[in-house]
């Protein structure tokens, strides 16, 4: 069986589209650290809100990805920051899938705060490790964005847990893992740095003037592009007022692309962000040299990439950043800002350079000087394909991830390699003999309760039980045989004479060499038994020979007979007078209910003898003070066997 993953994206779904206000870096992350994971033969199952009723429950996304839409209040969108009071509702239809599917994942592995939160309940109840990708930290967040971060505080408490109960936790680069260390106190032997990638049969540079012509764009013109998510802190601003400054201070102009919002054509009505920027556009007076594209399709976007000669990128802060390695796969240089995963990414002065975020002057002067060096940029070009191509792409990712994964889960109870399909055996065994005892529990209680009054009846009146039966029922009759020579439950009765016939090695090997198998028990029982006496076979099939033969050396001697079978009781239930039938055709099974019948024998076998015997001592104190002094015999001699012989006779 395959290793089950369960991936969390609560509000970031693999198939939504890219470049929306909700949509960006997390969603194609958890896309390709799925594919990729499938490809290494992992199950995965992502689960992530239902906000579209157009999109079925279940969907087998990919071979080996299926994606779970999980119901957490309205399905339609909501905005991440008010997904919080949805979690709840998340974790119970999560728990709801997972015990209906009886899915025994790995590990969970959560993305974004929200997630984890899920997650960190599943473990508590289910015991399942997990890991988180915070993608963006509360901490981090709330001190670049201000009030402009609308997600509520209970975040910060949140994140502080899920850094405590998460089993692993991967930083997207040194800053992150930084910051979880500092502001979390995270444990930094839990923190594992795994970058995010791009994938080079997706992104891969294209012809330049090709391109271009494809798009419609000006062969000849300077191309600076930006891309990804229309939100204020990608600082889309810094560019623009690059632009102006570059314009005005040095004359030097340059076409600024923005690919992405909410819709295809750009719209300021569907993308508000739009209409700011081209506030701002108008303001610095390079309203004709910024084009607004709209949303493209992840297909298009090395399109774009390639044409560009420059792509700039200058948030206040980012958690990651998987554009610029997209912008570097596709040759093309990255002037990006000082912060979060960009400066890692960016080689400065070898892929593209780093500014300070909020710097449109050092923004343009470096911008000016790429755009002018042929040079500089072919140099930038061939260290950046190399630099992500070695670095950062999605299968690195994934190897990292997924050594993570082996690591965790052989640390954790539901560790290594082949456990699931041990796993699924016990828990199937379990099943199964909950199932037959069940079963057992309706059909047997009669057979069982006149079983132990025959035998205690056979007991009382002086006479023995012989029990038998082949191979894991030879070792049971000699269990029952123990547990009523010496003692079940209680202390300080008698013993009571039952004998298993298995017990004797020396007469049964000489039997079955000197003569037959089939007759070893028969032969005993012609030896011991006698008229009231109790035979006991057990057997799962009732169809053992020497058991058969046993029965009917019994009835000869007007022995009771007594079969603890199974499958229906075979012939051997055709030939006894009282049967025990677990109802079940498989051995096991039916071998773990005989034991609980076995022992539920000698309890009830046992406190009618302990009784009786209570009941012998009683009568003969009464009669040592009256009946035996007057007949002048002492409570001593008294026969007490007599008198326990008669105690018994009118019990039943
Ligand atoms: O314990 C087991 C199987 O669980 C075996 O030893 C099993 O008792 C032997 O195969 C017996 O020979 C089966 O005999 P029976 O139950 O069919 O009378
Ligand atoms: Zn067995």
């Amino acid at each position: 069986m395959k290793k089950r993953i369960a991936l969390i994206s609560e509000h970031a779904s693999p198939i939504a589209a890219i470049g929306g206000a909700d949509t960006g870096g997390q969603n194609i992350a958890v896309a390709e650290l799925a594919r990729h994971l499938a490809a290494l033969g992992y199950e995965i199952d992502i689960f992530t809100r239902w906000d579209d009723r157009r999109l079925p429950k279940t969907l087998n996304w990919r071979d080996g990805i299926r994606i779970i839409h999980v119901e957490a209040g309205p399905v339609t969108f909501i905005p991440k920051e008010k997904l919080l009071p949805y979690m709840t509702a998340f974790t119970k239809d999560m728990l709801r899938f997972i015990k209906a599917e009886n899915n025994r994942y790995k590990l969970i592995h959560a993305h974004f705060f929200m997630s984890a939160l899920v997650a960190a309940d599943i473990k508590q109840k289910l015991g399942i490790p997990f890991i988180v990708t915070f993608h963006a930290l509360a901490r981090v967040r709330r001190i670049h964005q201000g009030r402009n971060d609308w997600f509520p505080d209970e975040g910060f408490a949140i994140e502080e847990r899920v850094v405590a109960e998460a089993d692993q936790i991967v930083a997207l680069c040194p800053q992150d893992r930084d910051d979880l260390i500092n502001l979390y106190q995270a444990d930094p032997g839990k923190i594992t740095v795994i970058p995010n990638g791009f994938r080079p049969d997706e992104i891969y540079p294209l012809d330049k003037l090709f391109v271009r012509m494809a798009l419609k764009l000006d062969p000849k013109e300077k191309i600076i592009l930006q891309l990804g998510r229309m939100v204020p802190r990608k600082g889309v601003d810094n560019v623009i007022k690059a632009l102006g400054y570059m314009r005005s201070k040095h004359n030097f102009e340059a076409r600024l692309l923005i690919v992405g919002g909410e819709s295809d054509e750009p719209d300021p009505g569907i993308t508000p962000e739009i209409g700011r920027l081209q506030k701002l556009a108008k303001a610095e007076g390079v309203s004709d040299l910024v084009t607004f594209v709209g949303r493209r399709t992840r297909d298009m976007l090395h399109y774009y990439y390639s044409a560009a000669d420059v792509f700039t990128t200058t948030p206040w802060y980012e958690p990651f950043g998987i554009t610029p390695l997209e912008s570097m796969a596709c040759g093309t240089p990255v002037i990006g800002s000082n912060v979060g995963g960009i400066k890692s990414t960016i080689v400065d002065g070898k892929t593209g350079f780093l500014v300070p975020p909020n710097d449109p002057v050092l923004l343009g002067r470096r911008i000016i000087e790429l755009l002018s060096s042929n040079k500089l940029m072919m140099y930038f070009k061939e260290n950046a394909i190399r630099h992500v191509n070695e670095s950062y792409t999605w299968m690195k990712a994934t190897h990292l991830t997924a050594n993570m994964y082996e690591r965790i889960a052989t640390q954790s109870p539901l560790r290594a390699e082949d456990e699931d399909d041990s796993l699924s055996y016990i828990d199937d065994s379990f099943e199964a003999l909950i199932e037959t005892i069940e079963k057992s529990r309706r059909k047997i209680r009669l057979a069982t309760l006149d079983s132990a009054q025959a035998i205690y009846r056979s007991l009382a009146r002086g006479g023995k039980v012989l029990v038998c039966g082949n191979g894991g029922s030879a070792a049971e009759a000699q269990h029952f045989a123990a547990e009523l020579v010496g003692r079940f439950e209680a202390t300080g009765r008698r013993g009571l004479p039952v004998m298993a016939l298995t017990a004797d090695t020396a007469f049964v090997t000489a039997w079955a060499n000197d003569f037959t198998f089939e007759e070893v028990f028969a032969r005993q029982v012609e030896a011991y038994g006698q008229p009231g006496d109790v035979l006991v076979v057990i057997s799962s099939s009732g169809q053992s020979p020497n058991l058969l033969k046993a029965i009917r050396a019994a009835r000869k001697r007007e022995m009771f007979c007594i079969g603890l079978l199974g499958k229906e009781g075979g012939a051997a239930g055709e030939l006894t007078d009282i049967n025990i039938i677990v109802p079940s055709n498989e051995t096991s099974r039916i071998q773990e209910v005989q034991l609980h019948v076995l022992h539920v024998l000698s309890h009830l076998i046992e406190q009618q003898i302990m009784a009786d015997d209570q009941n012998v001592i009683q009568i003969t104190e009464e009669w040592s003070i009256s009946q035996f002094q007057m007949a002048g015999l002492s409570g001593k001699t008294a026969d007490k066997r007599k008198i326990r012989h008669e105690s018994t006779k009118c019990d039943r």
